[in-house]
């Protein structure tokens, strides 16, 4: 039995609900992934520059000094697009350093809108981002998105505009894509003392956010990964082997819960067990499955994290499968739709990339194989570390580090669970 990692969605929110209560979220620094170490450290960093006490009213000692922060993103979306309009909010000057893709991932709707309310956001030559407020902070008012690139800009609003001294619209029209993160930021808000009100048609949305909150610590432990687990749930259906994944949540706000869904759609047996083993964590099992069939359609946009995986999966299953939906892949940590392909493609399988999506025609077995450095994105080499128990060819991934990103000890479960024979890191 393999534990799923916690979640690193509601991780970054916890730890930034807390810093707003004026409380450091603890965290095993020696298990963290590098995309939660970066919302740490720039949460510690904040809160080493403001007056805890004030935090919530935004009186204004709130800044202790006028220093220009330096927060560090390395390479993680979220860390970046929480933090930006937080920073706003609270009227502080700061560096945001960026890494690896995050330089070109998208980040001027969100822009757009803290500009509009007074914020002055620089790009340097090297991709950081430097944003200051004139006013003591950016003001209160209408902010407004259409069809946003990343649904990270609503939650990152969603935890500033309650800071604000008075109150916010802010309004999603032509589809919120992603929308269980959301949901999840509402929950996580909820629970620290913050109240908006939402209503929503399938493509309008409009959160109401009163001004002048505070936000009240209320720590729990963060349930398990569904995103990370999938590719340890895709080793039992596609394995010799059954396997047990316990931490999971069931039911659970995550979208990528729906990996179980997927995975029965493809014939596999799942079994799941809400109750056993520790408090608000449920256990799955997930048996080989030697008959795969394809799903004539999957919608990705509530689960774009699942792609690279369900690919894999569907590359086996007889029949063709279409995946949709899933344009936002190509600004991940890679062009995720063009990486998911040709790695696949590399290893064998019949699969085609379209604008939004990818066509997948199952085959009987892969026989290719695969060399390089995944892409630099942990969800491309965890999918082709899940593959080389399959593939007929070697899988020899380069600077594998990568997957510290999101799950650090992935290739040390893979080794537990006696599944990387036919894996070779360099
Ligand atoms: O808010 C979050 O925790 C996330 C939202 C999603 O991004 P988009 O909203 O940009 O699709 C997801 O892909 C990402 O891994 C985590
Ligand atoms: C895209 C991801 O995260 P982020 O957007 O936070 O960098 C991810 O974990 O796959």
């Amino acid at each position: 039995m393999v534990s799923a990692p916690p979640s690193k969605s509601f991780l970054h929110r916890e730890i930034i609900a807390a810093m707003l209560s004026g409380h450091e979220f603890p965290i095993d620094a020696e298990e963290a992934s590098e995309d939660i170490l970066a919302t740490h450290e720039a949460a510690k960093t904040i809160l080493s520059h403001i007056n805890c006490i004030w935090i919530g009213s935004l009186k204004s000692n709130a800044v202790l000094t006028s220093d220009k922060l330096v927060l560090d993103c390395k390479e993680s979306g979220s860390t970046l697009r929480f933090m930006l309009p937080i920073v706003a909010a609270l009227g502080l000057e700061a560096e945001f350093k960026l890494a690896g893709r995050l330089r070109e991932r998208p980040m001027q709707q969100l822009i757009n809108q803290l500009e509009k309310h007074g914020a002055s956001i620089n790009r340097s030559e090297t991709g950081n981002i430097t944003i200051s407020t004139s006013a003591r902070h950016i003001t209160p008012g209408e902010f407004s998105f259409m069809n946003p690139e990343s649904s990270q800009y609503i939650s990152g609003l969603l935890f500033a505009l309650p800071l604000l001294n008075e109150g916010s619209t802010l309004y999603v029209h032509d589809n919120l894509e992603s929308s269980s993160y959301v949901m999840i930021t509402l929950d996580v808000l909820g629970k620290y003392g913050i109240k908006v009100d939402y209503t929503h048609t399938d493509r309008e949305w409009t959160f109401n956010i009163p001004g002048n909150q505070k936000y009240t610590y209320s720590y729990s432990a963060p349930e398990g990964d569904w995103s990370n687990a999938a590719f340890l749930l895709a080793l039992g259906a596609l394995g010799n082997n059954p396997i047990r994944v316990c931490s999971l949540p069931l039911p659970s706000m995550q979208g990528d819960m729906k990996i179980l869904d997927f995975l029965e759609d493809f014939g596999v047996t799942v079994n799941r067990y809400p109750d056993i083993m520790d408090v608000n964590a449920g256990t799955v099992d997930v048996f080989p499955c030697r008959k795969l069939m394809a799903i004539t359609r999957i919608d990705a946009s509530g689960c774009p994290d699942l792609v690279p995986i369900i690919a894999l999966v569907a590359s086996l299953a007889n029949g063709i499968t279409v995946i949709n939906n899933a344009e936002r892949l190509r600004y991940k940590e890679s062009d995720r739709l063009t990486s998911t392909c040709s790695a696949l493609k590399n290893l064998g399988a019949n699969i085609t990339e379209t604008k939004d999506g990818l066509i997948i025609e199952g085959i009987d077995a892969l026989r290719g194989s695969y060399e390089g450095i995944g892409y630099g994105d942990h969800r491309i080499i965890m999918m082709l570390a899940v593959s080389s128990i399959i593939s007929e060819g070697i899988v020899k991934i380069h600077d594998s580090a990568a997957v510290a990103k999101s799950y650090p000890n992935f290739f040390e479960i893979l080794n537990k669970l006696g599944l990387a024979d036919n894996i070779k890191l360099a």
